[in-house]
């Protein structure tokens, strides 16, 4: 804990999986306090207390009120949908509230928005804020400038029946590493599914499978594909509870800045 106390977070999203999950490590956290919870207008949840369903009492009521929910705040975390961050970045700009930000399925335009908003507040935004994956990344770098010639690459993915983007998040930033790594530019190679007589392969494309189902919390690999053998890098997640610490370690990085877009290897100290 720093001399100034607990830092204070805020959760947007505070009932859904990952809200839930956050508000529990902070809870657990000596170093943290909760200072908000923001869900959406319509929310059964909106004024009940946001750690009732732990069966404790924070004392801090569920709200769809920006202002009410990051008044107390240093810090949000919010894992929402994209135009919900939006609405709350607008906000933290206004009243200088920090942000962590693991919302994944922005468009080009909205990453651009956030950017410009780092130039005011800190900012970190991670599609996967697990230690693991964020390690795996370097892995992929090294992997694919080393099979840069003669292999397919395939990225696979698989989560839970409620998510609502395709591909994840997480396998959208590998194959953005992996083109890089061999020299391609993703937005040119990737290929999102295939269907019908697709002809052969073209080898300088990336291609994307997604898998939907159950309780999948989020499984990633990525196929080097040769001629007499395969390479495959996969990581998967047991729990989010990988998500939610690796969020509150951004959030105390965040502490000690004044403004700028920092991700996972900012805070893990990869870069
Ligand atoms: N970066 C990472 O490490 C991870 C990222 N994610 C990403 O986090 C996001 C949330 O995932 P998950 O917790 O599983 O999703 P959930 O649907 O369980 O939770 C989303 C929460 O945000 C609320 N919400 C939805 N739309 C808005 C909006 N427009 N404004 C404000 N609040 C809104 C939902 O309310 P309601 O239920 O009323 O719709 C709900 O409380 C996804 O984009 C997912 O890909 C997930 C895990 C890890
Ligand atoms: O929606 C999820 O659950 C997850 N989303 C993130 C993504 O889109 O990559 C991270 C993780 O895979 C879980």
């Amino acid at each position: 804990m720093s001399a100034a106390g607990p830092l204070r977070i805020a959760i947007a999203g505070a009932c859904g999986r990952m809200g839930r999950m956050l508000i529990e490590a902070v809870q657990a956290a000596d170093d943290c306090v909760l200072a908000g919870a923001l869900d959406r207008k319509g929310s059964p949840a909106l004024g009940s207390d946001a750690t009732a369903w732990l069966g404790q009492a924070s004392g801090v009521k569920i709200t769809a009120d920006l202002a009410e929910g990051l008044a107390k705040a240093q810090v949000l975390i919010d894992f929402t949908r994209p135009d919900g961050t939006l609405a709350h970045l607008a906000e933290c700009e206004r009243l200088g509230v920090k942000m962590v930000i693991g919302t994944t399925g922005f468009e080009p335009e909205q990453k651009a928005r956030i950017g410009a908003a780092a130039q005011r507040i800190a900012i970190m935004m991670a599609p996967n804020m697990s230690v693991g994956v964020n390690v795996v990344m370097q892995l992929l770098a090294q992997a694919a400038k080393a099979l840069n010639q003669g292999y397919d690459i395939e990225i696979i993915e698989a989560h839970h029946r409620h998510k609502v983007d395709a591909p994840s998040g997480t396998a959208l930033a590998m194959g953005e590493v992996v083109a890089k790594a061999v020299g391609r530019d993703l937005k040119e190679c990737a290929v999102y599914g295939r269907e019908g007589v697709t002809g052969a392969r073209d080898p300088s494309t990336i291609g994307f499978a997604t898998v939907r189902g159950g309780d999948i919390v989020g499984d990633h690999t990525v196929l080097f594909a040769g001629i007499g053998e395969r390479i495959e890098i996969t990581h998967k997640s047991s729990s989010r509870v990988t998500y939610a610490q690796g969020s509150l370690r951004a959030a105390r990085f965040l502490a000690g800045k004044a403004s700028g877009l920092f991700d996972m290897n900012d805070v893990l100290g990869l870069s």
